[in-house]
């Protein structure tokens, strides 16, 4: 860019103390041309400057416009290998492609083997992702004290004794397992039909042993964090030995404890490094100290057998749909804070609800108190029960309903 000429002189005025008035005159008039031409200099200048700064502010939006589209794009994620002088090892997740790429010397000195990257189509390292932006954080769900009680889950007493002996006592008690010379059960898996509070059992019992809660789906680890469920897996159990007392939750734990399939497709064989990880983290457990790990299950049938090997999930617990008895109490725990018409009787209305789930029963007390708010009442009466129930059944027809659900 060529630099703009000098600014003019400012014009001076001179005048000789011997001057006669009509030299003084001449001067002064002289003078008042100078400032005029430099005063249009100025002006041209100035108008040439203004032009310039527009042209500039029209470039930097560019620029910016430019910038937040490269910004915005999408990058992909990548594991550092090695860092050596000839540059950086990195090895592309998904495709486990490696590459060797170059950084500047001040980057390489702030990687290390291990950590995770995004790159862009170039492999050029744009970031170094912390565990906040990392996949860690967002695949699993941590709670320190889940908001569910025992006693919120109704019909599955039973159950609920069984895990307390399985995870609960070996976390408050676990001396009484000395004592007897028996080891606890190492993992617990609960099993059965969706909605039936699986996922609220694994919760309450890290509530009630003040343990922190860490949950992690199956089904993400195979959909959403492709080509990083073995690690995935790892970090999970880094996490709970950091943060024990824990209760490890692993959902849908079918995803990636299928029986193994003939096919060879990549993606069987990352769902079966994924669970070799959680098997070989699972075999490993014993110098783990007080993390108790629960799976869940719709698909019992489904499961790989070494996944339920001594040692292993050797636990099982089924956790069926409530029967009559169960519906009332879990209906009962469902309207508790609802305002309810004294017509309603919860009884009647329990044993209409043969296939419905703890989840469905909860649906249908939502559904019932909407019915009530559309009609401009404060009070949910009986009709509105049976019009949300006749509501549930007719998405039944839908092949995924819930109510239809067979197991
Ligand atoms: N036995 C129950 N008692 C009270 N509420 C229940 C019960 N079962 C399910 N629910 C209700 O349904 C919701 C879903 O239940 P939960 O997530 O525990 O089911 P799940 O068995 O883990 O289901 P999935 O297999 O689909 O993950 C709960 O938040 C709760 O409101």
């Amino acid at each position: 860019m060529s630099r703009s000429p000098s600014l003019p002189d400012q014009p001076r005025l001179d005048l000789d103390p011997d001057m006669s008035d009509t030299e003084r005159l001449d001067a002064i008039q002289k003078h008042f041309k100078r400032i005029v031409s430099v005063n249009e200099e100025l002006q041209h200048r100035l108008s040439d400057a203004t032009e310039r700064r527009q042209d500039l502010r029209e470039e930097v939006r560019q620029l910016k416009r430019r910038n937040d589209a490269l910004k915005t794009s999408a990058l992909y994620i990548a594991s550092v290998e090695e860092v050596s002088d000839d540059g950086v090892v990195i090895k592309q997740h998904g495709n486990n492609q490696e590459v060797l790429t170059t950084v500047s010397p001040q980057a390489a000195e702030q990687l290390e083997a291990g950590d995770r990257v995004a790159i862009n189509e170039s492999f050029a390292i744009q970031l170094i992702l912390d565990d906040e932006t990392d996949s860690r954080a967002q695949a699993m769900e941590i709670s320190e004290s889940p908001d569910v009680r025992y006693e919120d889950i109704g019909g599955i007493d039973q159950q609920i004794q069984e895990v307390k002996e399985a995870v609960e006592d070996p976390l408050t008690n676990p001396e009484i397992f000395d004592a007897v010379g028996v080891e606890p059960p190492s993992g617990v898996l609960l099993y059965g039909p969706p909605g039936t509070g699986k996922t609220m059992l694994a919760k309450a019992v890290a509530n009630e042993t003040d343990a922190t809660f860490i949950k992690m789906a199956g089904s993400e680890l195979v959909q959403k964090f492709i080509g990083e469920g073995a690690r995935l897996v790892r970090d999970l159990f880094k996490l709970a030995s950091e943060r024990e007392p824990a209760v490890v939750f692993i959902d849908e734990i079918d995803a990636v404890a299928s029986r193994r399939t003939d096919s060879k497709t990549s993606g069987d064989a990352e769902v079966q490094r994924t669970m070799m990880q959680l098997l070989s983290e699972m075999d490993g457990f014993d110098d783990r100290g007080d993390i108790r790990i629960i799976a869940a299950t719709n698909r019992f049938d489904m499961l790989d057998e070494a996944i339920l090997r001594p040692g292993r999930f050797d636990r099982l617990i089924e956790v069926p749909k409530p029967g009559a008895e169960g519906r009332r109490r879990i209906l009962e725990i469902h309207t508790q804070g609802m305002n309810i018409a004294a017509d309603v009787d919860l009884d009647s209305i329990a044993d209409g609800l043969g296939e419905y789930s703890g989840a469905d029963i909860e649906s249908l007390t939502t559904e019932a108190g909407m019915f009530a708010i559309r009609d401009d009442r404060t009070e949910v009466n009986l009709q509105d029960f049976e019009s949300a129930k006749e509501k549930i059944e007719r998405s039944d027809d839908d092949p995924d309903g819930v109510i239809n659900y067979q197991y």
